[in-house]
């Protein structure tokens, strides 16, 4: 992949985080976000570990190799949660990434746990999904949150299939995908407006039950 990739890549996706962060979607540094620099062999930006992702800095990512190690010379450490993002890109055509912590994917992956998924149907913003028929469902798979990062990445791995665009870690976050980080963001945004939607539903109109 040429400079002239990785200095647009690096672009497309800091432009995206501030979006995010302009929403205060990285509370307490949370968060990552990653996006596909080389196919074959694979090779990614991520977001360093640990950092103030509100800000905008020239260290704000590392570029990492098919196994999550920097593939480059650097102090910077590539996040914590690289691993799922690398299933993601072994596992699906996604060319991006992106992983939040909210106040509602956290109460939706609490409240649908035992189920192990929440479903959606009869919302608009399932087309955002590219779900266009009247009866469509958009499934998305909760898991749970092992400390051990590996563990987890396995998790994920397991759920990831032709029509689930993200899953819900419970009591942390939500990692989403889409082929650029044009569709993975929207991808993102539908989630959580549907996960908004939702639990204002539940509070306003059904009382909290
Ligand atoms: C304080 S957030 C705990 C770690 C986490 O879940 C996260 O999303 C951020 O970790 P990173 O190493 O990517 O900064
Ligand atoms: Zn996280």
């Amino acid at each position: 992949m040429k400079t002239i990739d990785l200095k647009a890549r690096w672009q497309e996706l800091a432009d995206v985080k501030d979006v995010l962060g302009a929403r205060g979607w990285f509370p307490g540094t949370s968060g990552n976000l990653s996006i596909k620099v080389s196919d074959d062999p694979l090779e990614f930006l991520v977001t360093a570990s640990g950092k103030d992702k509100y800000k905008r800095t020239d260290e704000d990512f590392v570029l990492v190799n098919q196994h999550s190690q920097p593939a480059e010379d650097t102090q910077l450490k590539p996040s914590a949660e690289t691993l799922l993002h690398q299933k993601v890109y072994e596992l699906t055509d996604a060319g991006c990434s992106l992983h939040v912590h909210t106040v509602s994917n956290n109460v939706m992956s609490e409240l649908y746990a035992k189920k192990g998924e929440v479903t959606f149907q009869g919302q608009e913003l399932i087309k955002a999904f590219n779900l266009w028929e009247e009866d469509a469902v958009l499934r998305v798979p909760i898991i749970e949150n092992p400390a051990h990062i590996p563990d987890l990445a396995n998790l994920l791995a397991e759920k990831i299939d032709d029509n689930v665009f993200g899953v819900l870690i419970k009591n942390h976050g939500i990692t989403v995908w889409g082929r650029n980080a044009f569709e993975a963001k929207k991808h993102l945004e539908a989630f959580e407006f549907l996960f908004e939607s939702h639990l204002a539903f539940r509070i306003h109109i059904q009382g909290g039950r």
